[in-house]
């Protein structure tokens, strides 16, 4: 029998060996699902001599890809895997998009928009007719996204609109298209809609795609939207080369339009459909899954699923309340140092997850005061913080005045009354000569597109960038870039646009650490002698920068012993000896947001996908009180702890001295009450 499956239960071996027709594996977390994905590749590869530049595997985030292709590297023999595709779905999008772009009308070299720009354009658009909440705002972009998602063309929207308020944001969403169509730029929701559209207008092209991807694997399936059901149904076609794998109890992305019942129209679609169940676990002490499988029993669910583990039975759960949330983060890190001593073991083996990316702040700040090392996934990379993208892309704009992209995100910010029409006209006539947009600014024809009080503003733009430019290149580049950023008041914009000045002024800081690095780059320029001609100089310097946050990147790939930080959504599919789970409180943990939108079930998987992480032990905390919005507040217990099985929790700070509002407590004083009368 193949080495590949010699370890496999009965029903993995199934799930792996089964290559007729279209396969669903159902099963629970650390059933081996993703295990299932990466041996079958191996055995597609290896058994059944399929090239693997035939076969693509999908999955949601970069880390889980990443986690993906070391496995399916580590079974097969060296330089075998050359040309398999493992990716996220919004990477294969981007693939397709590249390849087909001439098709598709976008110029080479187009730019994504990630939520932040696409916000900053919206928030445009809306300005435009005179919407200025930002509430709506929020509104108004998840329900654009909701509708690419959904695959909802603007009109469409607009012809199913029922009211003013619907028919309002259908012309914002209308707009919104064709200002990135103006721009050469796609968002996040564009990588896999358009795909699925070129894909249905265009058979031939779709042919090709399916003769590239001969059998295609989907881990964390129920996490699919009905675009990436799309995609999925248009590659495979009707040869039903499909593997997919999932868990409706971990579907944690709703609210991103994912559609756990894509599970079961995979039924529908291929009648043919051989379905798996998996029940065996092999991540988790018994105690740990005890408690995750009692706490999504309080789920309806539609097909039971019965997780069992034959690994130790494990210690017990440990729930700590803490009296704030500096308190419960000391904790941690002390847990942290105590245990990786006690047990002899290492940094990399605790994770500790999150609900939201604002708890990480504190956690990182006791991390770092205890020398812990650790390494955060999902967190905002200094590279990708708005500010040093915008005065990245002034730098940009300096060495490169032809760079259409740099010159889109800083034309209008801060403010200089250059509005989306007037730059769609400029993008219309550079794109009739093709040339660049700054080039087009400087043309005579422009005057009959754009009045010529607009015009005026982006010429003056255009000298500005001009005289800021040889400033840099004949002077002291360093001083140009000082005087840039005066020039334009970038703090004061910042501090406008910032939830308080406060905020403003610590992006400012960051604005001035990017300045300083370029410093010390052009001044590392002087002393070393081996550089020739093109290492020279603020070009050479930017390149640079830009390297070093990939370099960086590529780091933060490597196995390095450190503390892995993650919120609960990014957690999904890993697994870790020894988990940490913050602020289990109401509001948290149930999210606030649910609560309110009566969706606890959605945060009960998430709370499911969390303990089920963990490998050995598993510690849940909280803080008794917390800071929010500037106000000390007393929090109550997650709704979730009463659902936990008792028998296996060992609790720690429930004590008089807290003022417990622990709900079994609560009750329990009431009988006393009761009992007194
Ligand atoms: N037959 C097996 N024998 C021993 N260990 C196994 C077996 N199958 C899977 N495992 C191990 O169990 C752990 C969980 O497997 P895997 O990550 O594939 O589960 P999963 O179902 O994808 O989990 P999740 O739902 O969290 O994504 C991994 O460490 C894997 O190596
Ligand atoms: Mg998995």
């Amino acid at each position: 029998m193949s080495h590949l499956i010699q370890h496999l239960n009965p029903r993995q071996k199934e799930a792996v060996l089964y290559i007729d027709g279209p396969t669903l594996v159902l099963a629970g977390a650390g059933s081996g699902k993703t295990s299932v994905i990466t041996r079958k590749i191996a055995y597609l590869i290896e058994e059944c001599g399929m090239a693997a530049r035939n076969i693509a595997a999908l999955t949601f985030t970069n880390k889980a890809a990443r986690e993906m292709k070391e496995r399916v590297s580590g079974l097969l023999a060296k330089g075998a895997g050359r040309g398999l595709t493992v990716s996220t779905f919004h990477n294969l999008g981007l693939n397709i998009i590249r390849q087909e772009c001439k098709t598709l009308g976008y110029k080479p070299g187009f730019s994504i928009f990630d939520a932040e720009d696409s916000r900053t354009l919206l928030k445009d658009l809306m300005l435009k007719e005179g919407d200025i909440d930002s509430d709506h705002l929020d509104m108004v972009q998840n329900q654009i996204s909701n509708w690419k998602n959904d695959l909802v063309i603007p009109a469409h929207a607009k012809s199913k609109a029922q009211n003013k308020g619907e028919e309002f944001i259908a012309y914002v969403y209308e707009r919104y298209t064709q200002a990135l169509k103006a721009y050469n730029a796609l968002d996040f929701d564009d990588l896999i809609l358009i795909p699925v559209q070129l894909f249905h207008n265009e058979p031939e092209i779709l042919k090709r795609w399916q003769k590239k991807i001969r059998y295609l694997l989907v881990d964390e399936y129920q996490d699919t939207n009905s675009s990436q059901y799309l995609l999925v149904k248009q590659i495979v076609g009707d040869r039903g080369k499909l593997t997919v794998v999932g868990d409706d109890d971990q579907s944690i992305y709703a609210w991103r339009g994912a559609r756990p019942e894509n599970m079961s129209m995979l039924r529908q679609d291929y009648p043919n459909l051989h379905l798996i169940k998996l029940e065996q676990n092999y991540r988790s002490t018994q105690r740990i899954l005890k408690t995750a499988n009692y706490l999504i029993a309080h789920n309806p669910h539609e097909f039971d699923k019965a997780l069992w583990s034959d690994k130790s039975y494990g210690e017990p759960i440990r729930i700590i309340r803490c009296g704030n949330e500096e308190l419960e983060c000391e904790r941690v890190a002390n847990e942290i140092i105590t245990q990786r001593l006690q047990r002899q073991i290492h940094f990399k083996d605790f994770a500790i997850l999150y609900r939201g990316n604002h708890q990480a702040r504190l956690m990182e700040i006791k991390l770092q005061q205890h020398q812990i090392p650790y390494a955060m996934s999902g967190g905002t990379s200094f590279f990708s913080r708005t500010e040093i993208k915008d005065i990245m892309a002034y730098l940009k704009l300096l060495v490169n005045p032809d760079d259409d992209n740099a010159f889109l995100r800083i034309v209008n910010t801060p403010r200089r009354q250059i509005g989306t029409s007037t730059l769609e006209a400029l993008g219309r006539y550079a794109g009739e000569r093709h040339i660049s947009l700054f080039a087009a600014v400087d043309e005579m024809g422009l005057a009959r597109e754009i009045p010529k009080q607009t015009l005026a503003r982006l010429l003056r733009f255009r000298e500005w960038v001009l005289h800021i430019g040889h400033l840099a290149e004949t002077g002291n580049p360093i001083n140009a870039l000082r005087e840039m950023v005066t020039d334009i008041d970038y703090e004061g914009w910042l501090v406008q646009n910032a939830s308080s000045p406060k905020v403003g002024e610590k992006r400012m800081e960051n604005v001035w650490y990017l300045i300083d690095s370029i410093r010390n780059l052009l001044e590392r320029q002087q002393t070393e002698d081996d550089l020739d001609e093109r290492d020279i100089g603020l070009e050479a310097a930017l390149n640079k920068l830009i390297l070093r946050d990939m370099l960086e990147r590529n780091e933060e790939e490597e196995e390095m012993d450190q503390v892995q930080m993650m919120t609960l959504h990014a957690s999904k599919g890993l697994e870790f000896p020894h988990v940490f789970m913050l602020g289990f409180e109401e509001d948290i943990l149930p999210h606030r947001t649910s609560i309110e939108e009566d969706n606890v079930e959605e945060e009960r998987r998430l709370c499911y996908v969390g303990i089920t992480r963990a490998q050995k032990t598993l510690s849940i905390t909280m803080a008794a009180k917390r800071k929010q919005y500037g106000e000390i507040i007393d929090t109550s217990n997650s709704r979730f702890l009463e659902e936990l099985p008792e028998e296996e929790i060992e609790t720690e700070g429930f004590g008089d001295h807290c003022p417990v509002r622990n709900e079994q407590k609560g009750r329990m004083t009431l009988d006393s009450l009761l009992a007194d009368l």
